[in-house]
């Protein structure tokens, strides 16, 4: 009953999730174009040898969060570097945003290029409250649909939550230790460069990612956040490097623990038995689990 609200919560109560509610349904469509520059960049970000990207390259699977960027005003940007919530997103009165998951299909034989006009056309398909083991949350679960001038390329639904503030001595999420079984692995460090390209070509304002005295004096956590959309581009680059040629049919990955920029990080993958079906996984320096994630070739 995700919508059932919990005795121990405190900040929402029924009326104010009604209220909340009230954004399902909402809809909005931005157009855009597949560029060069932006590809040439994550291509440098990542620290790969592509080639020169032109008009018809086709663009790597996730790569698409590189556009349908947040244009917002300066004076539109709220304390945490985000948009003022009440927009298009519900305005959630938990403080702490984070990116959670999200689940992608790609169309069969319509794959994202380099020149492509695209459009993408979002719902916000469900507010949820729950009772996690770190306090309570919502999930803003946001349904994406992107389309090229050859119809339908792309689906996308991306899980957002938001978290109380932070309260004094607050432990992390319980952790998982990581599986130990990895066919293929790549160290990752992620220092403030990595953190600020990432932001900068995402146009993410979000100061967990850059400001160490908002991420740890106000959001209170021990370092700079990296990006759940980084360790998943991360985690598919993983297996582009791996397994040449691979082109992704589905993807759908869970970031169940915050990953910092204090000490480096691995991402992980391995095959399973149908030789199409991978299961991708981060590790931090201590060995938990910071993100999981299964992806299928095409
Ligand atoms: C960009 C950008 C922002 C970012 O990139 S932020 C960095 C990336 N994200 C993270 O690092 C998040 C790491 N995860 C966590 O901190 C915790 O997993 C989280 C999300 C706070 C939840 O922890 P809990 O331990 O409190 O949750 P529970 O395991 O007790 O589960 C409670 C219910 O929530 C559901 N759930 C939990 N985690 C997720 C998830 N990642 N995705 C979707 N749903 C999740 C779980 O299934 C439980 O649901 P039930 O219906 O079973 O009760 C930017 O902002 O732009």
């Amino acid at each position: 009953m995700p919508n059932e609200t919990p005795t121990t919560l405190s900040v929402i109560d029924s009326e104010a999730l009604a209220k909340l509610q009230a954004w399902q349904g909402r809809s909005e469509t931005l157009a855009d174009d597949i560029t060069v520059a932006p590809v040439r960049a994550l291509s440098a970000t990542l620290d790969r040898d592509d080639a020169l990207p032109e008009a018809g390259t086709r663009l790597p699977e996730l790569w698409h969060w590189l556009y349908f960027l947040p244009h917002h005003r300066q004076s539109e940007i709220g304390e945490d570097g985000h948009a003022k919530r009440g927009g298009f997103l519900p305005p959630v009165p938990l403080p702490r945003r984070m990116w959670a998951g999200g689940r992608l299909a790609w169309e069969p034989g319509n794959p994202l290029q380099v020149g492509d006009r695209i459009e993408r056309t979002s719902t916000i398909a469900s507010v949820t409250h729950k009772a996690g083991r770190t306090g309570e949350l919502v999930f803003v679960l946001v349904r994406h649909e992107v389309r090229n001038e050859r119809g339908l390329a792309l689906t996308e639904e991306h899980d957002i939550v938001y978290r109380a503030a932070a309260q004094p001595g607050e432990a992390g999420p319980p952790p998982t230790p990581a599986p130990k079984d990895a066919a293929f692995s790549r160290d990752i460090v992620p220092d403030d460069v990595l953190l600020f390209r990432y932001s900068a070509l995402t146009f993410n304002g979000h100061r967990i990612h850059y400001d160490r005295r908002y991420v740890t004096q106000v959001e209170g956590y021990p370092g700079l956040i990296v990006h759940g959309p980084l360790i998943a581009t991360l985690l598919v680059d993983l297996l582009r490097r791996n397994v040449p040629g691979a082109q992704l049919a589905r993807f759908e990955f869970r970031a169940v623990r915050p990953t910092f920029d204090i000490t480096p990080f691995r991402v992980h993958g391995k095959p399973g038995a149908d030789g199409k079906t991978f299961s991708l996984w981060g590790e931090d320096a201590d060995g938990w689990l910071t993100m999981q994630a299964t992806a299928v070739l095409a």
